[in-house]
């Protein structure tokens, strides 16, 4: 193939198509793979995992981006250097909103830049929002397959344990503050990585969307509901391979 390595994914043009799905685990990469056409591994470097194949005979890429906005920034750029001009995070999330409960599928309609990596592209002013075109794709795909979802905000952060436990953190006080604030606001969900990738995607002129799996939900085990935990992303993956396909189809 043409050109020269990216940097930290070692893939150059050629080696992923315009579409590509963006698990956060390594180990997602296969499990979506397996949705492809002829899908071969390309490379694996670091966190990022990349296998391309073919979707109704389009070229389709899987890239893991590991945990938090760093890897995911970096992804993103890469894949955009060598010709990838569509995305959608096929990721995890813990509940916020009592309504979302472990197994529900949450498509981003934007994301709260409480993390470090969007704040070196954009100002904090310049909100962290979905492609609408991708995430009208991800609606599409979920009624096409008849499966329920929620749409809205959800939360980004750059410390995981800061999330589940911010009362052992020094600064827990002004964690659990804006918490409650992003709670009152109507934050669904929380992950790590939504914001970064919008945001770099707003400065690099590519489309990216989110979909993500509730594992649980931590507001309800502190209500008292119900919280039912769940680890299968199948549906998740299987909704965003219906997304890639109807945009193919536009
Ligand atoms: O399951 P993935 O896609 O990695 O997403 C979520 O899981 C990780 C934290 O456990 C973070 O990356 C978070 O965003
Ligand atoms: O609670 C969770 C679950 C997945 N990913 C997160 O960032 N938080």
């Amino acid at each position: 193939m043409n050109g020269k390595d990216e940097f930290h994914i070692k893939c150059k043009t050629g080696d992923v198509g315009r579409y590509v799905l963006l698990p956060g685990d390594p180990d997602r990469v296969e499990k979506i793979a397996k949705y492809l056409d002829n899908a071969v591994k390309v490379q694996q470097k670091r966190e990022y995992t990349v296998y391309t194949g073919y979707l109704d005979g389009e070229k389709v890429s899987v890239c893991s981006t590991g945990i938090g906005g760093p890897s995911a920034a970096i992804a993103l750029e890469e894949l955009a250097n060598i010709g990838g001009d569509t995305f959608i995070r096929v990721g995890t999330a813990g509940g916020m909103d009592i309504n979302i409960k472990g197994g529900d599928l949450v498509i981003a309609s934007g994301a709260i830049r409480n993390e470090g990596t969007s704040k070196e592209y954009l100002p904090l002013e310049f909100p962290a929002v979905a492609n609408h075109e991708v995430m009208s794709a991800l609606i599409t795909a979920a009624e096409n397959l008849g499966r329920e979802y929620h749409i809205g905000v959800v939360h980004c952060k750059d410390s995981f344990y800061g999330q589940h436990t911010p009362e052992k953190m020094p600064v827990g006080s002004e964690l659990k503050h804006k918490w409650e604030a992003y709670l009152a606001g109507g934050a669904l969900c929380s992950e790590m990585e939504s914001a970064a990738l919008f945001t770099v995607g707003s400065y690099r002129k590519v489309r990216v969307g989110t979909i993500l799996l509730a594992v649980a939900n931590q507001e309800r085990e502190k209500l008292g509901l119900e919280n039912v935990f769940a680890d299968d992303t199948e549906l998740a993956i299987k909704t965003a391979v219906e997304a890639v396909r109807v945009l193919i189809k536009k």
